[in-house]
Formats: structure tokens, C-alpha cells, sequence
């Protein structure tokens, strides 16, 4: 097996993604201002703690006073902090999950309106994972990173300006950390970014290998081809791995940067702390206060940088979700109102191939029933999808009213037939669904038979006959057919023929005709043969031309 080279989708500049988060924040500014504001209480609250501390030592070392009171302000002010900061997780989680949700909302109708070939290209497996695992690392945090993020603020300036309070010279002796962080956040900063943006992308790199490997088992295993398939899956693994470790590892490095600004930072207020109380100018209980203050602070600072880690794994998840909204819109096919179908000077190529329909106008009248018959790989599926909107054509003008297609993939989605059947249109009564269903023949089934992963599987004239329910509920003016063939002559075949012929009543219909007694019934037959159309005609006026399809009539006649 050849590798295919995936170009992926976009992955969003931070200026983009900002826009995406403002924009989702703003009908939630409300919530986000009492949510920031109730964790910053928490922290304010919190800082008391140290504060009363150093009182309780003062009063121990002076034996003054009794310490009831601190003691059972230092409980008040720790239940305080704790029942806060719950409130301010619950409250940031009720705003990030919505939030989560609709961001989850616009790329999913995003994937729908792109291309087909567009994700095809960016690989569907990459796709899958920004949807799966790149929205579980934002969420997380949303939930983890974001609280301890917006209380540090306060509770660093707080502690400074409490550090000052006792003695300004002890604030001299904590900024002695800075230029240590300083040092250890640079060496992170340039490292971290491009590291997890390079494990998020070899991330969705193994589940494209992954769904390559599941979605083609069959012909693996037909062609016996697991020897080749499976070291691809492993190498992408493999990658998936050192990537991980090399963003662990940078983890770690900074983690231990951080301990040595807190060794350094811890001493200097300690050794000052002594120097100040030995000179007298202030107590002992000012002094811890002063150095739990501190160590309070580091804490929070390095809480804080703990979450950069995750922050920044987060906005490299969220980079690659907003990418896909950073796709532009296809341009949408101009709405065209009526029956008929008009087709001039139409070409196709797939994605920078060679080109597979050439020169095509097709003109259909409202009402009429036109079958395309040709060789395998002359071009019917392309012809059908460009009428269907499916695909745009790379040249040539395009005239189609409402429309919809019935393909040879009917994707049967897991739930109730109902629930199926309602995708057509969510409205339609219960009467409606059953009309669908007798229309099509499909006696073998009720609204309420779960079908789909972990229901009744259906065979594959059962879900043509799904799929031809569906199309009856949708009730387009045009319809475009391409089914899957089904053996000549067979009793499936004739039956997914009465069910075509019996939905496609009163609509314009263009049907490939893989069964040429199917071409035979239309009003007209368009033969292709590489790309192009050759004939069109009547069944009898082509037989009576002797040309393709009259050939193509003799074979399929003669082979039964
Ligand atoms: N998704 C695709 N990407 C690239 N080339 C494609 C794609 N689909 C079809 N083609 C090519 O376009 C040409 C026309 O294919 P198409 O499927 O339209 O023919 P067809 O007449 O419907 O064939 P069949 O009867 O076998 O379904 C073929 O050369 C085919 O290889």
C-alpha cells in the first residue's frame, strides 16, 4: 500500500483563536465576571491564613492575650477559602461546558458544510481527533487551568503588598525569585509551544493511521495485507510517543527550575526575616507571617505556571479546533429554484487529477426521467454527484433546483428507524414515515426496530430501500439516484427498482442505471464513455442507432 499524503486541515493563529473565545464568552460575560469574582474572593480569603498565623505566634511568644480568637478566625478564614473556591469551580465548569458545546457545535456544521474532498484530504482520522481529543483537552482546562489562572493575579499582588505591610525589606528579599522565574519561564516558553503543537498533530496523525487500518479491514485482510498495514499504525505510534515524552521532559526540566526560584526565594526571607527580627524591627509572628506569605505565594505562582503546562497543551488543542473553522466557506451553490436541471460546458477533475467529465451539457425538463448508462469509469457517479451539488464542477455553469441523492454509501445511523427516517425532515408525522415505508416496499420493518450499531443490521437492498424512504420524506423536486447494483434480474433488484420508480413519481429524476432494463423505462438515456456523453436518446431510438448503447444492449441482453 502506497502512503497518502494528508495534507491536513489548518491549524488557527492565536489572534483567531482569541476571536473564537471572545466571541463565545461575550452572551456569558455576566457569569464569567461573578465566576472571577468569586474565585478571586477565595483567594483573598485564603491569605488570611498567614496573616493570623503570625499572630498566634506573637501572641505564644509574648504570652499575651489568648489565641482563641485567631484560631477560630484562621478556621473561619480556611472553611471560607474552601467552600469559595467550590463555588468558583462550579461556576467556572457551568460556563466553560456551554461554551465547550457550541465551539463543539460550529466545528461539527463546519465539517458538514466543507467539501468532501477537503476532508478526504485533511483525513477524516484528523478530523475525528480535533472533535474527540482535542475538545476533552480543552475541557479539562477549562476546568483545571483556568480558576487557579484568574485567582494567582490577586493573590500574588495581595501577598506582595501584605509582605510590604510587615516590612518593605522583606518584599526586597522575595523579588530576589523573579529574575530566577524569569529565567525558568524563557527556557519553557520557547520550548513548550512547538511541542505540544507537534503532539497534538502526530496525535491526529496516529487515529488517521488508526482509522485507516479499521475502516480498510476488510481488504487488509483480503489482500493479506497486515504485515505492511500494521507497522504503519505502529510507527505513527511511535512517533505519538516520543512526542509525549518530549513534552513530559520539558515538564520536568521547568518543574525543577521552579523549585530551585522557590529554594532561593524561601532563603532570602528567611535570612532576612532573622536579620529584622534580631535588629527588632519586627516580631517573630511577623516574620512567619512574612515567610508563610511567601511560601503561600510561590505556591500559587508555581500552581500557576503548573497550569501554563496545561494551558498551553490546551491552546494547541484549541488551535486546531478553531483551524477548522479557519477553513473558508465553499462557495454555496447559487439557489436555483425549479424542476429542471441545466447543465452547460461542465468539467470535473478530482483534487488537481486529471480531469474525468468533459464538456458536458445536460438539460433535463421538470418531471422527466433521464437514466445514465456506460462503462465502469466513464464517469456516471462523477456526473450524478455534480448534479446532486455534491461536487462542484471545476468549470462549466451549473443550474440545479432542489435537490437530493441517494448514493451507493447509505450510512444506516444507530437509533429507531423513526429517529433514522426523521433525519429527511424532523417534522414528519409518524403516518408520514409509515407512507415512506410502504412506498418502498420495506415491509420488514417497524418505526420502532432499532437499527444501525447494536440493532438489526440491515442487508443491502434494505438499506437502498432506507435510504429511497428517506429521499420520499425529503420530498426534493429532483431527485438523483445511484444505487448500488444489485444482481440482474434477482428478486432484490426488482424490488429496489418498484420502490425507485414508485418515489421517484411526479419528481425529475437522473438515475445511473447499473441494470440497463432500468435505462430502458426512462423517459431518456444518456450514455458516457470517458467523461463524455455520446449518445441520448430514447431506448429504442439508441437501439435503433446501433452505436454504444446498442452494443451495451446486446451484451447485457445476450449475458441473460
Ligand atoms: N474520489 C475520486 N477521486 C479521484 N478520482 C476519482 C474519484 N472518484 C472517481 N474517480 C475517477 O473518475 C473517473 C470516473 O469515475 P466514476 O465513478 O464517475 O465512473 P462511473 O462510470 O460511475 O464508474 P462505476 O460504474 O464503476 O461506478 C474514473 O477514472 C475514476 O477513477
Amino acid at each position: 500500500m502506497k502512503e497518502r499524503r494528508v495534507k491536513s486541515l489548518p491549524v488557527a493563529t492565536s489572534k483567531q483563536c482569541w476571536a473564537v473565545i471572545r466571541e463565545l464568552l461575550r452572551p456569558r460575560r455576566t457569569q464569567a465576571i461573578v465566576a472571577t469574582v468569586v474565585l478571586v474572593a477565595a483567594a483573598a480569603v485564603g491569605l488570611l491564613g498567614p496573616l493570623l498565623l503570625g499572630e498566634i505566634v506573637d501572641r505564644v511568644d509574648s504570652r499575651t492575650g489568648s489565641i482563641t480568637w485567631p484560631a477560630v478566625a484562621l478556621l473561619g478564614a480556611a472553611l471560607g477559602e474552601a467552600l469559595l473556591a467550590a463555588l468558583g469551580l462550579t461556576l467556572i465548569s457551568y460556563l466553560g461546558q456551554p461554551i465547550l458545546a457550541s465551539l463543539r457545535e460550529r466545528v461539527v456544521a463546519k465539517a458538514l458544510r466543507l467539501p468532501a474532498a477537503q476532508i478526504e484530504r485533511g483525513g477524516r482520522g484528523d478530523l475525528l481527533s480535533r472533535l474527540g481529543d482535542d475538545i476533552a483537552v480543552v475541557s479539562e482546562a477549562v476546568v483545571e487551568a483556568f480558576p487557579p489562572l484568574a485567582a494567582a493575579s490577586l493573590t500574588l499582588l495581595l501577598s506582595f503588598a501584605g509582605l510590604a505591610t510587615i516590612d518593605p525589606r522583606l518584599t526586597l528579599a522575595a523579588l530576589l525569585v523573579v529574575p530566577v522565574q524569569v529565567w525558568a519561564v524563557r527556557w519553557y516558553a520557547k520550548r513548550a509551544g512547538p511541542a505540544y503543537a507537534e503532539e497534538r498533530k502526530v496525535s491526529g496523525e496516529r487515529a488517521q493511521a488508526i482509522l485507516d487500518v479499521v475502516g480498510g479491514a476488510k481488504t487488509i485482510r483480503a489482500l493479506n495485507l497486515a504485515g505492511t498495514a500494521l507497522p504503519r499504525v505502529e510507527a505513527r505510534s511511535v512517533s505519538s510517543i516520543a512526542a509525549v515524552v518530549r513534552t513530559i521532559r520539558i515538564s520536568t526540566h521547568f518543574s525543577s527550575r521552579l523549585n530551585a526560584a522557590e529554594f532561593v526565594g524561601t532563603a532570602s526571607v528567611l535570612v532576612v526575616g532573622f536579620f529584622l527580627v534580631d535588629a527588632d524591627a519586627i516580631t517573630v509572628g511577623a516574620a512567619t507571617a512574612g515567610a508563610l506569605l511567601f511560601i503561600r505565594n510561590f505556591d500559587t505562582f508555581n500552581i500557576v505556571l503548573g497550569t501554563i503546562d496545561e494551558a498551553n497543551r490546551a491552546l494547541a488543542a484549541l488551535a486546531r479546533l478553531v483551524g477548522v473553522l479557519q477553513v473558508p466557506d465553499p462557495p454555496s451553490p447559487e439557489p436555483h429554484d425549479g424542476a429542471h436541471v441545466s447543465l452547460t460546458n461542465i468539467s470535473h477533475a478530482y483534487d488537481g487529477g486529471p480531469p474525468v467529465l468533459h464538456d458536458i451539457d445536460l438539460q433535463i425538463a421538470a418531471g422527466e426521467r433521464v437514466a445514465i448508462v456506460g462503462v465502469s469509469g466513464s464517469g456516471k457517479t462523477t456526473l450524478a454527484k455534480v448534479v446532486a451539488r455534491f461536487h462542484e464542477p471545476t468549470s462549466g455553469t451549473a443550474h440545479v433546483g432542489d435537490v437530493a441523492l441517494v448514493t451507493q454509501e447509505v450510512h444506516v445511523f444507530a437509533g429507531t428507524l423513526a429517529d433514522d427516517l426523521r433525519l429527511a425532515d424532523p417534522t414528519a408525522s409518524d403516518e408520514a414515515l409509515r407512507a415512506a415505508l410502504q412506498a418502498v416496499k420495506a415491509d420488514w420493518a417497524s418505526l420502532d426496530t432499532v437499527v444501525g450499531h447494536g440493532g438489526v443490521e440491515l442487508t443491502p437492498a434494505q438499506a437502498q430501500q432506507l435510504a429511497l424512504a428517506r429521499l420520499h420524506i425529503r420530498d426534493p423536486q429532483i431527485a438523483v439516484l445511484d444505487e448500488a447494483t444489485a444482481e440482474a434480474g434477482s428478486a432484490g433488484a426488482r424490488l429496489l427498482e418498484q420502490a425507485a420508480a414508485s418515489v421517484l413519481d411526479g419528481r425529475t429524476a437522473l438515475v445511473v442505471a447499473h441494470r440497463l432494463t432500468q435505462a430502458a423505462r426512462a423517459d431518456r438515456i444518456v450514455v458516457m464513455d470517458q467523461g463524455r456523453i455520446v449518445e441520448s436518446g430514447t431506448h429504442k431510438e439508441l437501439v435503433a442507432a446501433g452505436g454504444t448503447y446498442a452494443a451495451l444492449w446486446r451484451a447485457w441482453s445476450a449475458e441473460r
